[in-house]
């Protein structure tokens, strides 16, 4: 951690004693930093670590905070319950499985599993299950769960009721499940409640204003009317508003916890006085606002430039160009700047492409955070379905689409049959294979599948980690029929390098003594879904992706009007909340922002005429540069210059500081 000094007000949050406490800031004002202070500061007196949870907003914003209060308090951190809402809701819903009809090894259903559930709920219920109303309904469900609409809806009601059910049945729960669950189990079993409000004495929440309705039930059930709560979070950096999160929550501390201390921290230590001065006065345009004050203390800076480009290739370039430029000047060994000082932005992940084959042309590392998800390709989902069913038998989910990859000239009809024999038995898919009466003309073929995935568990459970691994390839035939069907050689050897990848994780993950069925959870949250390691990279996420990051150098690409603002805001009448999303994503930089547009871009497969968003125009154009391309050459030289002056005085600070 870094030993600069608290401010004030930052002192007062850190070492406030006891009591509901709310630390409410702008952008780089030290929140996050006083959560991890405070956290190590109550260690040191002597508070158990295990009576201690903190909740963050990403898996990677928990291991980042996990990893400073490792490098300060060493092995007493590791006690520490440090994750996100969902991680926690995982943990109680594993450890009360049986008070939810389920057993520990519960399956997390999302995206394709939750949508196969919903298809045959719907089709039992003789209703259309096309994609499109699977897509609709699910979101409705999902509101449904998070109490943003009502069951006013008859039917809707009854397809929750079935599918919830459904879900039991197969010992899942899905993402909502993880919140909505454990308020059930916390709300109505006193004994549970007090389990966790033991583990959660005190009880710490970052990036409050992003909080749900039902997560602020969570901080209602566990923290009494005088608990030590502490909240940290900035009302002009909620951005989730179409997932239910809601700063009303803001407003309702205070009505609930009326002994509710509010420190305010003014003084901002990540961005330069020009990067700030456009951001403050870009969210001074919402009208929808608590109000607050931010300083910068590093010195004006750079102006935030603005470039204009012919298309989004071209705009591609340029950045690729620049981060290259500048990365070469500050190159002299002593300024310390590195590939992961520049970070790219986006309000969509589709927009990374463009990106990504520019850094490719330039020969630069770069790293897509969130992106194209790796879990999401065929190959991994379908050797993770062999997994899951080999960790869960009842994941009937997992089971179809494992006896589907490969094909094992099983069709629907024998599929339906066996699903009325399990049925008819109250047993799932894979134990109907398993039964000796099961008796149908491809009852072979599926007995014959059934103890595939018994004597894959047994490798599992009692041989080596890689040998296990290299049979579930083997045995299921699955790495043949990736050889086998890819369009040539390097297709295949990309899919087989991803399983490889998946491989090498299992096998780590079995040294620390995991097993199958946690190593699956794992998977399942690593909500970044890359666990590798983005150092000594350019970094390329979208701007909800960067949320509480900071960075040296910040390109925002595609800032147009109804790119960013999104169209469909526009339309909706968001734009206050696409507003504080452009806010996140300026606030990201330390000293330098380029925000960029272009003139033409694709929407629809259709050339379209651009403008530039009025984001561009709102802040207060004094310390913005439009700069065109003519003069880009002179001007780079001279940014790169001032670049290794900066890079150099803030090396200067660190060392100073230390
Ligand atoms: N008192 C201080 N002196 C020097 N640097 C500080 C101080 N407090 C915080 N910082 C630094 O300022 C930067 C921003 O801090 P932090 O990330 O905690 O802000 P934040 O309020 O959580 O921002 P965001 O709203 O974006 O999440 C970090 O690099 C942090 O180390
Ligand atoms: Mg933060």
């Amino acid at each position: 951690m870094s030993s600069n000094q608290l401010n004030e007000e930052q002192y007062r949050a850190v070492h406030h004693r006891g009591g509901p406490l709310l630390v409410l800031a702008g952008a780089g004002s030290g929140k996050t930093r006083v959560i991890t202070e405070r956290i190590a500061t109550l260690v040191e007196r002597d508070v158990p670590e295990d009576a201690i949870t903190a909740v963050t907003f990403t898996n990677k914003a928990a291991k980042e905070m996990r990893e400073r209060l490792q490098m300060r308090l060493g092995k007493k951190a590791d006690k520490l319950r440090i994750c996100t809402f969902h991680a926690l809701g995982l943990a109680i819903v594993r450890e009360h499985a049986k008070l939810l009809n389920r057993r520990a090894n519960v399956s997390v259903f999302a995206g394709a599993e939750q949508k196969s559930a919903l298809k045959s709920v719907l089709s039992d219920m003789k209703l259309p299950a096309d994609a499109d109303q699977v897509d609709r309904l699910l979101s409705r469900l999902s509101s449904l769960k998070n109490g943003l609409i009502e069951a006013h809806d008859n039917q809707l009601s009854a397809i929750r009721e079935r599918y919830d059910q459904l879900l039991e049945r197969m010992n899942a729960v899905d993402f909502d499940d993880l919140i909505v669950l454990p308020i059930t189990l916390l709300g109505e079993n006193d004994e549970v409640r007090a389990l966790w409000r033991s583990r959660a004495r005190h009880f710490l929440v970052d990036e409050y204003q992003d909080s749900s309705r039902v997560q602020y039930e969570w901080v209602r059930l566990l923290v009494p009317e005088k608990g030590n709560l502490t909240v940290v979070g900035d009302d002009d950096q909620s951005i989730y508003g179409w997932r239910g999160a809601e700063v009303k929550n803001l407003f309702l501390l205070d009505r609930d916890y009326p002994t509710l201390t509010v420190i305010k921290l003014e003084e901002n230590y990540r961005s330069t006085g020009s990067i700030l001065e456009a951001s403050n006065s870009l969210i001074s345009k919402n009208s929808e606002r608590l109000g607050k004050t931010l300083r910068s203390n590093l010195g004006m800076g750079k102006p935030v430039r603005v470039w204009e480009s012919p298309n989004p290739e071209e705009e591609a370039q340029r950045v690729a160009s620049d981060i290259k430029g500048r990365r070469m000047a500050a190159d002299d060994g002593k300024s310390g700047s590195n590939w992961d000082h520049f970070c790219v932005l986006y309000r969509a992940s589709y927009q990374a492409r463009e990106i990504e084959l520019a850094m490719r042309r330039e020969k630069i590392p770069y790293h897509i955070t969130g992106g194209l998800s790796f879990f999401d390709r065929a190959e991994i989902q379908d050797l993770l379905a062999y997994l899951r069913l080999i960790a869960n038998f009842d994941d009937d989910l997992a089971f179809m689409r494992a006896i589907a990859r490969p094909r094992r000239g099983i069709g629907d009809v024998a599929l339906g049959e066996l699903g009325l024999f399990a049925m008819a038995h109250g047993i799932s898919l894979l134990s109907a294979c398993l039964h000796e009466e099961l008796e149908h003309k491809r009852a072979h073929s599926l007995h014959e599948f059934g103890d595939l995935i018994v004597a894959l568990e047994f490798q599992f459970k009692h041989g080596e980690a890689d040998e296990a691994f290299d049979a579930a390839l083997d045995m299921t035939h699955l790495e043949a029929a990736i050889r086998a069907e890819a369009e040539d050689e390097e297709k295949a050897e990309m899919r087989m390098g991803n399983l490889m990848e998946l491989r090498r994780w299992w096998i780590m993950h079995a040294e620390k003594g995991g097993d199958l069925a946690s190593f699956l959870q794992d998977i399942f949250l690593m909500a970044d879904k890359k666990d590798d390691d983005p150092s000594g990279q350019v970094r390329l996420m979208t701007v909800h992706g960067s949320k509480g990051l900071e960075f040296d150098n910040v390109y925002v690409v595609g800032v147009e009007d109804g790119m960013f603002p999104h169209q469909s805001a526009l339309e909706e009448n968001r734009m206050e909340e696409e507003r504080r999303l452009m806010y996140v994503a300026m606030t990201r930089a330390r000293y330098f922002l380029t925000l960029s547009y272009t003139r033409v871009r694709k929407r629809f497969g259709q050339k379209e005429k651009c403008a530039p968003s009025p984001f561009l125009k709102e802040p207060d154009q004094s310390v913005m540069r439009w700069v065109d391309r003519d003069t880009d050459s002179e001007e780079a030289k001279e940014e790169a210059e001032d670049f290794m002056a900066a890079m150099r005085k803030n090396l200067e600070r660190m060392q100073a500081s230390r």
